[in-house]
């Protein structure tokens, strides 16, 4: 059976290029959101979130007639789900979102249906999903983990995009698909391949659900190593830039970059749903979210031991002015959430009563949690440079790359960019 119209559950960052990405390949696509202002947006031409291109190409799906939002599930040939996956308690993942979805779209489910979970999800997630959807439609058959064919197709693929190139990488990617049986993988295959031009490798849905998130694990761990050299470089006065600079001329070794700590709301989440589901053997995954953690409150201690040298300079605290260069949770990105450079001016907000000025070239207002502080404001670089008395440089945007050293100011220099 032919895939004609497909829906997608879920338009925030992945479910909305994901949607656009079907339509520009000429799918039809009914777009299911349960925010009402993301379903108008939408359905006016227009984007709720930012990423590049993605404007563009819901533009023209919408205006083909291709793409319609609704907060309310439609029949379909495919259902994918792209809701959040967060993680509550003490790292457990929330799989509420998925079972919401998977009971708001049941009532419209038909036999020959594909339903493709996109979500980052913990392993057994797909077959969860599959049991909350049989518990809903008794009437229908539903893939069972012993594998054998049912009236509708279960399948786990996940999405591996980089913010910030998602319309690229959705394209070019290849993708890992697990299907609950041989056939659902090789319809969600078929699917995929509408626009897909990466290669969609086959496997079951546990070990697709696991290679999501061994990658962003393999990452987190490989920061960690980063950030643990980072700390004991500084315990020797040793430059852990040269350090891992040099490191990295031998032909097998590749270490990543130090920074504040690790943000955005993947890798630092992840792999919680590896450690949660194996605790006892997931002991280097716990340790290295543990030291990615850990980051922001030695960087913290830096700028407390750059205070104290001021203030034995003959400053009064005060009288201190502290530049903070970038608050988002990576370079030359608007995305604050997760922000571990956001988590460092908040504190330095709280706690230091002179003044705090913050540089983001990304954004042009200081986001809500820094807002409520009087002492904090949002400045360009010169002015920062010419006013403050200590830098923490925190995000290695373009433009402070650009920058010359402002090397008057006692600097912290998290990224290594100035040092
Ligand atoms: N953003 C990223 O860079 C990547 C995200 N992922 C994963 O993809 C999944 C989705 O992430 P994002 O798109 O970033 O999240 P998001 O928060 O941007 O979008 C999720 C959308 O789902 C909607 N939603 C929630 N419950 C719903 C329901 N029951 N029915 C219909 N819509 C519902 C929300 O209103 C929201 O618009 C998560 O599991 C995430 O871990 C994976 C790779 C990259
Ligand atoms: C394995 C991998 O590269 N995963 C990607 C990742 O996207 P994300 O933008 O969160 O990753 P990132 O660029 O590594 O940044 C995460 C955090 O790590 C920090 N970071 C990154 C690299 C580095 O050498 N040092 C460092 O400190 C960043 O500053 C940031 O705070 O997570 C995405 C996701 O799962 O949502 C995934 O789709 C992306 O492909």
């Amino acid at each position: 059976m032919q895939f004609e119209t497909v829906s997608v559950i879920g338009l925030g960052y992945i479910g909305l290029p994901t949607a656009a990405a079907f339509c520009a390949a000429g799918k039809r696509v009914i777009g299911v959101d349960v925010n009402a202002r993301a379903v108008e947006t939408i359905n006016r031409g227009e984007i709720h979130i930012f990423e590049p291109e993605l404007d563009v190409a819901v533009y023209a799906a919408v205006n083909k007639g291709l793409l319609r939002a609704t907060d309310t599930p439609q029949p379909a040939d495919a259902f994918l789900i792209a809701v959040p996956t967060p993680f509550k308690g003490d790292h457990q993942p929330d799989l509420s979102y998925i079972e919401a979805a998977a009971k708001a779209l049941a009532p419209v489910l038909a036999k020959g249906n594909l339903i493709v979970l996109e979500s980052t999800s913990p392993v057994g997630a797909t077959e969860q999903l599959a049991a909350w959807l049989a518990a809903a439609r008794p009437d229908l058959s539903f893939p069972q983990q012993t594998g054998v064919e049912a009236d509708v197709n279960v399948a786990y693929c996940p999405e591996r995009v980089l913010p910030g190139h998602v319309m690229r990488e959705l394209i070019e990617n290849d993708r890992i698909i697990g299907g609950m049986t041989p056939r659902c993988a090789e319809r969600a295959c078929e699917l995929y391949r509408a626009f897909v031009r990466g290669e969609c490798i086959v496997t079951d849905a546990r070990t697709a659900e696991m290679c999501k998130l061994t990658e962003n694990a393999f990452r987190d761990v490989n920061i960690a190593f980063a950030n643990e050299l980072s700390i004991i470089s500084d315990k020797f006065g040793i430059n852990v830039w040269e350090l891992v600079r040099l490191a990295n001329r031998h032909p097998r070794v590749n270490i990543l970059q130090p920074g504040p700590g690790v943000g955005g709301h993947c890798i630092a989440v992840d792999p919680w749903f590896i450690v949660d589901s194996a605790p006892e053997e997931a002991r280097l995954i716990r340790t290295a979210r543990e030291v990615n953690n850990s980051k922001p409150h030695w960087v913290m201690d830096k700028v407390d031991a750059a205070i104290a040298e001021a203030k034995a300079a003959g400053k009064e605290d005060k009288h201190l002015t502290i530049a903070v260069f970038g608050l988002s949770f990576k370079p030359d990105i608007d995305d604050l959430r997760e922000s571990p450079a956001l988590d460092i001016a908040i504190e330095l907000a709280a706690r230091h009563p002179g003044k705090v000025l913050a540089v983001e070239p990304h954004i042009d207002a200081l986001p809500d949690k820094l807002k409520s502080s009087p002492n904090v404001i949002l400045v360009d670089f010169p002015t920062a440079s010419a006013q403050a008395d200590i830098g923490l440089l925190l995000v290695d945007h373009k433009p402070f790359k650009e920058q010359a050293a402002p090397t008057h100011l006692r600097l912290v220099d998290t990224k290594g960019i100035w040092t």
